[in-house]
């Protein structure tokens, strides 16, 4: 059977899930989209073919809802979808910190929630996606919302509790290479190179450690020891990498991302 699915709050994470679900063969006709800003609903128009709705029609049309508002503003569209969305909803929440015992307070008791973190390169087909059931999500549900995130990349099914967590690896981790490959990229123009070339250069080495670390099956420290030449170059970046405390750095940043998402939980 081919279920309804709709989308709440179709900013950037929700139109990289469109975007998946239309590639991946779904009919625009059972795809349906909420926004706030009418412009938002004329891009969405002109990109991908798909007619916008208010949250209550969808609410009632569709079989599974993805809510993908920001964390703030869950509590608002809950209280607004409430009155609107059968128990037979299957309702998935993609908001970061967002609990499944908080979606599932606001909605008709016995509403099966699951609470997912996706990625951007959900745009490229190469998300992660972390899956975790709430208190009425069987098995079969869990499958529905592996099924639409296994479209767009890859699932990882892990305990609620590691949630936070997991939002601080993967939701956030692309921003954190983004990041890498800016100050790199910084780095080559003050050795001289022009700022393509640079960017060209780091992110082609980003793209073959990415590939070797998925697929040669090393250990990281392995890899790494394979580039470190004794009395080479790299050995002296590394030691400026520790004097700097880079490795201290990236623990303490992913740390204060999980406490973020613990924070945006208590609606803070
Ligand atoms: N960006 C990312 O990498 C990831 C984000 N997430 C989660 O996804 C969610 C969305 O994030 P992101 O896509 O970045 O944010 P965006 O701001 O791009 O998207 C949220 C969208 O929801 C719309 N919206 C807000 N309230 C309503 C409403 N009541 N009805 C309909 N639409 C509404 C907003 O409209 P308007 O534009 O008018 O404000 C906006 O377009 C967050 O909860 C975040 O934690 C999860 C994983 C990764
Ligand atoms: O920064 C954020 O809060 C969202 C959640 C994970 C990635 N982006």
């Amino acid at each position: 059977m081919t279920h309804k699915i709709a989308v709440l709050g179709t900013g950037k994470i929700g139109e990289a899930l469109l975007g998946g679900m239309l590639r991946a063969g779904r009919a625009p006709a059972d795809l349906l989209v909420t926004v706030r800003r009418a412009e938002r609903a004329v891009a969405l128009r002109a990109r991908h073919g798909v007619e916008t709705v208010g949250n209550a029609e969808a609410a009632k049309n569709a079989d599974i809802l993805i809510l993908a508002v920001k964390p703030q503003d869950m509590a608002a569209l809950l209280d607004e979808l409430a009155p609107h969305t059968p128990a037979d909803r299957l309702v998935i929440s993609a908001a970061a910190g967002i609990t499944t015992g908080f979606v599932e307070s606001h909605l008709t008791p016995g509403t099966p929630v699951v609470r997912v973190m996706p990625n951007t390169p959900a745009l490229v087909d190469e998300a992660m996606s972390v899956i975790s059931g709430g208190t009425h999500a069987t098995e079969e549900h869990l499958a529905h919302a592996e099924d639409i995130f296994n479209g767009v990349g890859k699932t990882l099914r892990l305990p609620e509790s590691q949630q936070d967590a997991a939002t601080a690896l993967s939701g956030s981790g692309p921003a954190y290479f983004y990041f890498l490959v800016e100050a790199m990229t910084d780095a080559g123009i003050l050795l001289g190179l022009p700022r393509d070339k640079a960017h060209d250069l780091i992110v082609q080495a980003a793209i073959g450690a990415s590939v070797m670390l998925r697929d040669s099956g090393e250990h990281p420290v392995t890899l790494r020891g394979a580039v470190t030449s004794p009395g080479g170059t790299t050995i002296s970046a590394i030691r400026e990498l520790e004097n700097h405390g880079v490795r201290a750095a990236l623990i303490a940043a992913l740390e204060a991302a999980r406490d973020r998402s613990r924070q945006l939980a208590a609606g803070a």
